[in-house]
């Protein structure tokens, strides 16, 4: 049900209300957004007078509207995030660093501050400029780190690396690969984008010298620790292993490219970067409950209920949503995987590992690598066949998770007799012969209403198509998934 509506001059917006409170469904100008995004615009709308209930605010927004505005640095970051308010665009580059920077505004933020306010009061007043909007803010974005610090000739170089000029391939577009060298500057010190400044031997401090003790984890990119900050926050520090070093270059870059830019609550965040000699170390928050595989595996003690598995489905559905549609550029993350689903200790999801994720392009909707990357029962086979990767390879991937989810069945297990190795085809088969129980994972032990059942598995069926028209785009998914939540509660209790 429609809550209320605004004029078009501010957007319009809705929440639907779901049965239980705390589960609402937030909407601006037609699109679900998150509680966090939806607040924020509301609060760059308030700032712009529009007329916002105060029972709205005062209901949803509460806790939000006692985020800092930190004096002094109000009228720039207002300037500048306002232009760049776009739904899920709520933290920008130069927005995150007026946030976390402590010291007082510069010289140069000021210089730049005076044309943005310019160009942005422009675009307050004229209708043809708020269609383009999103476009000018990132002028005006990309234009900030250069004016801070020199071009690394490597970040030149990337971009050719990545898509050279055959004729099968798409050409390198500047939405693409982003002029953002500051990201990627050889200087010694902490790039300036992250929110934690620590020098090397901070770091070696933090992980008491990258002690096997705090070791938590192994991935292709290197090894991962769990660190405390003098400030005593727990972090994870991913460090590149020295030997796969030069051929990580490309992807450890892409990854903090791409991490800076995002922020939402079921993506792992992206706290800082250290490079350093040989080290390249990425600072991210630490996410203490272990991944989603372990979880299915029963090696986190307490197995996961229908519930709980549903939630995650809906936090990873979210996540995806956003790298997709409303971060800054579109993000297609290509290892959608469980053991890249890490769990708090609510049993809240956040998609972790942005290693091989690489921008999209809204544009062209389509991009030909130069190789397939991803992991095994996992990967597209349309991407596999035709090297072309869109969003709905993601989507791919998502309904294998689905299924994965759904049975705890690995996507591939060869210990299973062989009709059963594959497991998304064998939740094909068993859905034709209607044997819906039997394909529920048997940890789980619980007994599901058959209709919602059908539903998520015609889902995860859907979501991995082999044709990627036939699969639902991301958003369409997550609100499929809520719909069956609902559905799910409410059977719960009747039953
Ligand atoms: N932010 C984090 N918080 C807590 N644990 C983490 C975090 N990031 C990674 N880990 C742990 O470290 C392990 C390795 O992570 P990493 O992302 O490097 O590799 P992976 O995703 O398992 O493998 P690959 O990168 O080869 O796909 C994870 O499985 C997880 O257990």
């Amino acid at each position: 049900s429609e809550l209320w509506k605004h004029g078009k001059a501010c957007g319009t917006y809705h929440i639907s209300h779901l049965d239980d409170p705390g589960h609402e469904l937030f909407h601006i100008d037609g699109k679900l957004v998150d509680r966090y995004f939806f607040c924020k615009t509301l609060r760059g709308y308030h700032e712009r007078h529009c007329f916002i209930p105060e029972n709205i605010r005062d209901r949803y927004c509460q806790s939000l509207d006692k985020l800092p505005l930190l004096a002094g640095r109000k009228s720039l970051k207002t300037v500048v995030g306002e232009g760049y308010s776009e739904v899920g665009n709520d933290k920008t580059s130069v927005d995150r660093k007026n946030e976390y920077d402590d010291s007082i505004l510069k010289p140069k933020m000021l210089a730049m501050a005076v044309p943005a306010f310019f160009l942005l009061s422009c675009a307050f007043f004229c209708p043809c400029f708020q269609a383009r909007k999103r476009e000018a803010a990132h002028t005006v974005l990309s234009k900030e780190p250069i004016s801070m610090d020199s071009i690394s000739s490597l970040e030149m170089n990337s971009a050719s690396e990545k898509f050279p000029g055959s004729p099968m391939r798409v050409p390198p577009s500047p939405m693409r690969v982003p002029p953002s060298p500051s990201r990627f500057s050889m200087s010694p010190k902490l790039n300036r984008l992250g929110s934690i400044h620590l020098n090397m031997s901070q770091v070696a401090r933090a992980t008491n010298n990258f002690s096997p003790s705090l070791r938590i984890g192994e991935g292709g990119f290197g090894t991962v620790y769990k660190a405390e900050l003098p400030d005593g926050q727990v972090v994870a520090i991913k460090r590149a292993r020295k030997e796969h070093f030069s051929a990580l270059h490309t992807e450890f870059r892409s990854e903090v490219e791409l991490l800076a830019k995002i922020d939402h609550r079921n993506l792992v965040k992206h706290l800082g970067y250290v490079e350093k000699g040989m080290e390249r170390l990425i600072i991210t928050e630490y996410v203490p409950n272990g991944t989603l595989r372990e979880h299915l595996d029963g090696l986190k003690g307490k197995i996961l209920d229908f519930n709980q598995r549903l939630e995650i489905s809906i936090d990873v559905a979210h996540g995806l949503t956003y790298l997709h549609l409303y971060a800054e550029k579109q993000i297609i993350h290509r290892d959608i995987k469980s053991s890249n689903i890490l769990l708090t200790e609510s049993y809240r999801a956040k998609v972790a590992d942005f290693g091989f994720a690489r921008l999209g392009d809204d544009s062209d909707k389509t991009h030909v690598s130069t190789k397939v990357k991803g992991t095994v029962g996992y990967l597209d086979p349309e991407y596999m066949r035709t090297y072309q990767l869109t969003t709905k390879s993601d989507v791919y991937s998502f309904g294998i998770l689905l299924a994965e989810i759904l049975t705890g069945r690995r996507p591939v297990d060869l210990k299973k007799p062989p009709d059963e190795r594959v497991t998304i085809k064998w939740v094909f088969r068993k859905y034709n012969e209607r044997r819906f129980a039997e394909m529920v994972d048997p940890l789980m032990n619980e007994s599901i209403n058959e209709e919602i059942l059908v539903k998520m598995f015609d889902l995860a069926i859907r979501c991995a198509a082999p044709t990627r028209a036939d699969r639902p785009d991301m958003k369409a998914v997550g609100e499929q998934l809520w719909g069956i939540r609902m559905d799910y509660l409410r059977s719960d209790r009747r039953g």
